[in-house]
């Protein structure tokens, strides 16, 4: 794929696509409910049509009734049943290491694998706190997929504190808890999302947080009965950070992105735009389906270099690549600190995106887990492909860096936007021009 600068503005307004966190866990829960769980604004990205299938594989019935509203009739809590195929996540670190917890504390065997990208993922940081469920997990070697799960007839709640910030593992260590009885402890030491959380409320369980010197503290009542509720998904803050990057780096653009998740756990981008000196409005902020959203506004203008402190990666943790882009146009050097589980993602995104500003002719370099872009206030020049690794992320950070760079770029591959993005170079193309991102 490519993309060339569009010759005019992106204008007027769009809307992204469902949040990928909150329609996993959409799935999820509806699966785990009593009742039948009606959810609009799902999204239909291959990540979460893993996680659609694997429910169904576990005895849910997930029917898609038109675009973007689903319906799932669930088993209940320790009601799943036992798949009779290997489970495929394709991509998906959330849908394999959130199922991995759900599966902990059903008693059935099960056998999960993915994509070449998700089986060189790392999984003890789901295996080793499940296991002192009583579950048993058989991996290949490092802990990576496939991977075989013999869940506990009796699983014992956990009180775990999580040693790398990650809301995959915080939710994996939940999703047991609710076949367990008793209280399950999570400690997390920084916040990480708290779509989990949320959605255990919204469904009829008794979470208690508190902030406490060792950390924020999550409590979870075993074994409640779950009871389906309505579900409504706010559009992917992750990925409107797409185009509005694009709008804040193609001169005299004005876009609109309505309706996009707000949750301050998932806002860290926004904050560091605006210390960057981005012209960013929120609109409508309201409260849709218990989460913040509301309409953005961007406007293109100039962005100064910031430094990114470590503290801010759980609340932007995948928006770095795109972040790299834009301090690639920014006058001065960004310094993006302690990024070292970027490392893990789809693909090392921390050597991803270097090489992806490489590829444009623009300076950046890694320094232990710290990311330094340097910029001139200036576009890069462009012209080079980008090798995205199978990376949804790093593929739209690139195309998005074509869209203003004085050249075009080019991927490798575009096919794995479909995963959390489907529909972006058409959508992108509505907005900034027909020929912005073209095939070849
Ligand atoms: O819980 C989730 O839905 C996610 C958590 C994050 O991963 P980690 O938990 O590994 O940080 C994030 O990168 C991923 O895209 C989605
Ligand atoms: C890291 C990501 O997803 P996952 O871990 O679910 O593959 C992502 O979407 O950027």
């Amino acid at each position: 794929m490519r993309a060339a600068a569009p010759g005019r503005p992106l204008s007027g307004s769009l809307r992204v696509p469902g949040d990928k966190s909150i329609s996993h866990r959409a799935l999820m829960f509806g699966a785990l409910a009593v009742g039948t769980t009606a959810i609009e604004g799902l999204l239909e990205g291959e990540d979460v049509l893993r996680t659609a299938a694997a429910m169904r594989a576990l005895g849910a019935e997930v029917e898609q009734l038109a675009p973007g509203r689903w319906r799932v009739a669930g088993r209940g809590i320790g009601g799943l049943l036992e798949p009779a195929d290997v489970l495929d996540m394709g991509n998906s670190g959330t849908a394999a290491r959130l199922l991995c917890g759900l599966l902990a504390g059903h008693p059935i065997f099960s056998v999960m694998t993915g994509d070449a990208s998700l089986r060189r993922r790392p999984m003890r940081r789901v295996i080793d706190p499940l296991s002192a469920t009583g579950a048993r997990f058989a991996a290949r070697e490092g802990g990576r997929l496939p991977l075989a799960i013999e869940g506990a007839a009796d699983p014992l709640p956990l009180d775990y504190r999580l040693p790398v910030a990650s809301a995959q593992v915080k939710s994996a260590v939940l999703l047991a808890g609710l076949c367990a009885p008793g209280t399950t402890r999570v400690v997390e030491p920084e916040p990480t999302r708290d779509h989990t959380e949320n959605m255990l409320r919204h469904f009829g369980a008794t979470v208690r947080v508190e902030d406490t010197p060792e950390g924020r503290v999550i409590e979870l009542e075993g074994q409640p009965e779950l009871v389906a509720a309505p579900i409504m998904v706010p559009g992917d803050p992750s990925s409107a950070a797409f185009p509005v990057a694009a709008a804040l780096l193609v001169p005299g653009s004005a876009l609109t992105v309505e309706g996009i998740g707000l949750n301050p756990l998932r806002t860290g981008l926004l904050a560091t735009l605006r210390e960057m000196g981005a012209d960013l409005t929120v609109r409508n902020e309201r409260v849709e389906g218990g989460e913040p959203t509301g309409d953005l506004l961007v406007r293109h203008g100039p962005l100064r270099a910031v430094e990114v402190p470590p503290g801010r990666v759980p609340s932007m943790i995948d928006e770095y690549p795109i972040l790299a882009v834009l301090a690639a146009f920014a006058q001065g050097t960004t310094r993006m600190r302690g990024l070292a589980e970027l490392r893990v993602k789809e693909s090392d995104r921390l050597a991803a995106t270097a090489a992806l500003l490489a590829a444009a002719g623009a300076r950046a370099e890694i320094l232990g887990d710290d990311l330094l872009v340097h910029g001139n206030g200036a576009p890069p020049p462009g012209g080079g492909l980008v090798a995205t690794h199978m990376d949804h992320r790093i593929a739209m950070s690139a195309l998005v860096l074509g869209l203003a760079s004085a050249a075009p770029m080019r991927i490798d591959d575009g096919a794995f936007i479909d995963t959390s993005f489907p529909g972006f170079a058409a959508l992108m193309n509505r907005v900034a021009g027909a020929e912005a991102l073209t095939a070849g």
